[in-house]
């Protein structure tokens, strides 16, 4: 049993990024078709296994010519090339009808399109032949309207690059590249708990003094937008006999090892205070950290009797507590493993004054807007309406006690979801 720890954010900060790093190396691999690999994180750089476009094409529906040809005669038409179909070369002193997308013909240097025609219109199969000739402009230029061959990218350029966030754009890259199947790192492995005998999972009916548990809902989607693979326990209750049982239990249900288990609520002073009470006997740390909300921590190495170690963090009950714990500890160790975007900060005028309590950072939630900021509800740490109606933080620092209104101060945007 250690003493209680007393921090600075930024000590628990680099303490939580330690514990991540290490419970999250060599994460392993996974292949997955395109369409699950949404928002994963590519294991290895990629080439292009072709060239995209793979052929010259034509940019535009029209007639695929040759320049030498073109003067004052009008071009006998030949038959059409559509899209799909590979194209005969071009005979010498003819126009090819050539829709968009389709090979260019070999012999055609230039696509002229069909507006500049004269007929501006396609002939149909029984003009082409029966003679049918088209008057073209003689001032095209070689390569008009051809999206030439691996103008896009080129067979054994490099595509996208180890660690790379696959979202819709890198995703359908690859489907363009007739590439299938992508090697991803496999998800961090999350175990979350709740704690509280009076939480009952929400859609539950509530007894006299009980509520509705809202971190497991509120913690598990935070993680897996940010990329974690979940699973929940739902609420373990507060007698350690039976918390020390349903954790052993959990941990061995999943397919896969865990590789971090996540509590929230049970670490401060309370009487019930379960997740402290046992973990404390079995490698965790608990403490304080100079902030708030989210004060009361706990991490370390879970060592229960009977299972591997792993990695386990704390985090206090209050849901705004908890939700702030996430995205000024969590998520910013777990960024850089899963190439996550930091989180944009913008300079804000804060538009009425708020205090703060010194000697803590107060984290206070709000909403920016066109370069102001308006704090939502208060402090407190259970006004879970004002966190989702907020899209920022602020973070006032322990030594100042009150921002009047006007101050400049930098928004922190969490309302992008992830
Ligand atoms: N004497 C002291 N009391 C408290 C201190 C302190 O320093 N001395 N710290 C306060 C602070 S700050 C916080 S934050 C909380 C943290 O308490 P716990 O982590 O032990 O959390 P609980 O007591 O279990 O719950 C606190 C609060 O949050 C509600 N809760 C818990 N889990 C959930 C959930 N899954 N969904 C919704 N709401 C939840 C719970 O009902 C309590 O209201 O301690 C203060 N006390
Ligand atoms: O620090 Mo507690 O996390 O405010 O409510």
């Amino acid at each position: 049993m250690t003493s209680p720890f007393r921090r600075s954010v930024a000590e628990h900060r680099a303490g939580i990024k330690d514990i991540v790093d290490t419970a999250f190396t060599n994460p392993g691999t996974e292949t997955l078709v395109l369409d699950r690999a949404l928002g994963r994180t590519l294991a290895a750089p990629l080439t292009a296994p072709r060239f995209l476009p793979p052929w010259d094409n034509s940019q535009m529906d029209g007639y695929a010519v040759n320049t030498a040809d073109l003067g004052s005669e009008p071009l006998r038409v030949v038959a059409p090339i559509a899209a799909g179909v590979g194209a005969p070369a071009l005979e010498p002193g003819t126009a090819a009808p050539i829709m968009t997308g389709a090979p260019v013909p070999g012999g055609a240097n230039t696509v002229i399109p069909i507006e500049a025609a004269n007929p501006n219109t396609f002939p149909s199969t029984a003009e082409t032949t029966s003679g049918f000739r088209v008057r073209l402009p003689a001032m095209a230029e070689p390569g008009t309207y051809i999206r030439t061959i691996g103008s896009d990218i080129a067979a054994g350029d490099p595509v996208l690059g180890a660690g790379t966030l696959l979202g819709p754009t890198s995703l359908g890259l690859l489907a363009g590249l007739g590439i299938g199947e992508v090697t991803v790192l496999r998800r961090p492995e999350v175990l979350l708990l709740s704690t509280g005998d009076e939480l009952v999972a929400p859609g539950g009916e509530l007894a006299p003094g009980q509520i509705h548990d809202a971190n497991t809902t509120l913690l598990a989607t935070a993680l897996e937008a940010a990329g974690c693979a979940v699973s929940t326990v739902g609420v373990l209750d507060d007698s350690p006999e039976s918390f020390v049982a349903s954790l052993g239990h959990a941990l061995e249900a999943g397919e896969r090892a865990y590789s971090l288990v996540l509590s929230s609520g049970g670490i401060s002073q309370g009487a019930f205070d379960v997740v402290k009470e046992v973990l404390i006997n079995h490698g965790i740390e608990f403490g304080s950290v100079a902030m708030q909300p989210g004060g009361p921590q706990g991490a370390g190495t879970l060592g229960l009797p009977g299972h591997a170690p792993v990695a386990f963090i704390a985090f206090p009950g209050n849901p705004v507590s908890a939700y702030v714990s996430y995205e000024m500890f969590l998520r910013p160790a777990l960024a850089e493993i899963l190439s996550l975007p930091e989180r944009q900060q913008l300079t804000a005028r804060l538009t009425e004054e708020v205090t703060s309590m010194p000697g803590k950072l107060q984290v206070r939630r709000g909403t920016y807007s066109n370069g102001t900021f308006t704090p939502l509800g208060g402090a407190s740490s259970h006004l879970l309406a004002a966190l989702a109606a907020s899209n920022s933080f602020i973070l006032i620092n322990e030594d100042t006690t009150a921002l009047p209104a006007g101050s400049d101060v930098q928004a922190l945007i969490i309302g992008d979801g992830s």
